[in-house]
């Protein structure tokens, strides 16, 4: 049984091992969990993840996995030998990369939840319609988290737009990860399918990965509270 007591995930987008250990060492490891993206993981590696947990953190492994079969299937051992939280594959990698990935981690000692992205929170209709797949984001959206589940994944990355509706097709029970969380008033950034921390919960969301909102704040610290106290 997990300590945390909040959904939010902080997201550590940072490009050396240094200031992502200093938020870290002002946060509060029941009070959120860390993600560890490409950018700092392909600069610092496994020993920055294994810091991390050594401070008491939860960890979510964002490497978005996307490969053949037995190249995914590799790297997911090596994440779980890491003892992560969570990782996640892209489910457009389709079904016989999504299934060795569920074997590839089943039976360890304590395998890491394993989560599908389905359309990234950056793409908004129009950049979704150019990639020419001739349904909806939404559809798409739906179609992917329903394939995760069919294999045997135990949620997905979506925007919390999509939470809803997946909510009521798939149950209680999946997992909705949502990055695209932004407070009232905030800059998206490069976000485009956003919702407030509270919108997202609301809406059935299971997890709030935040990053800038929290990380570029005068006090990340504050920043996490008073998200976690908006829930
Ligand atoms: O669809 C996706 C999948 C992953 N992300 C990641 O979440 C964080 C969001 O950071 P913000 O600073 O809050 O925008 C970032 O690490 C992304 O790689 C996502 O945004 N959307």
């Amino acid at each position: 049984m997990s300590r945390v007591e909040s959904p939010v995930i902080v997201a550590l987008d940072y490009p050396e091992m240094a200031p992502a250990l200093e938020l870290a060492s002002a946060l509060d490891p029941t009070a959120c969990r860390l993600k560890v993206g490409k950018e700092l993981f392909t600069a610092e590696g496994p020993g920055l993840v294994e810091r991390l947990q050594s401070m008491g953190f939860e960890v979510f492994l964002d490497l978005k996995f996307h490969d053949i079969p037995n190249t995914v299937a590799g790297a997911l051992r090596s994440a779980a030998d890491l003892g992560v939280w969570m990782v996640n594959v892209h489910v457009s990698g389709g079904r016989r990369m999504l299934e060795a990935s569920v074997e590839a981690i089943a039976g360890g000692a304590k395998p890491p939840l394993l989560i599908g992205v389905t359309v990234l929170t950056s793409m908004d209709a129009g950049d979704f319609d150019e990639l020419g797949y001739g349904n909806s984001l939404e559809e798409q959206v739906l179609r992917l988290a329903t394939l995760a589940k069919d294999c045997g994944l135990q949620g997905v990355v979506c925007s919390a737009r999509e939470a809803a509706a997946l909510r009521a097709r798939l149950g209680t029970s999946f997992a909705l990860v949502t990055p695209g969380i932004r407070p009232a008033g905030a800059v998206a950034d490069d976000q485009r399918r956003i919702l407030t921390p509270a919108q997202a919960i609301a809406a059935g969301a299971s997890y709030l990965v935040v990053g800038r909102p929290i990380t570029q704040a005068d006090d990340p610290a504050a920043a996490l509270g008073a998200i976690n106290a908006s829930l």
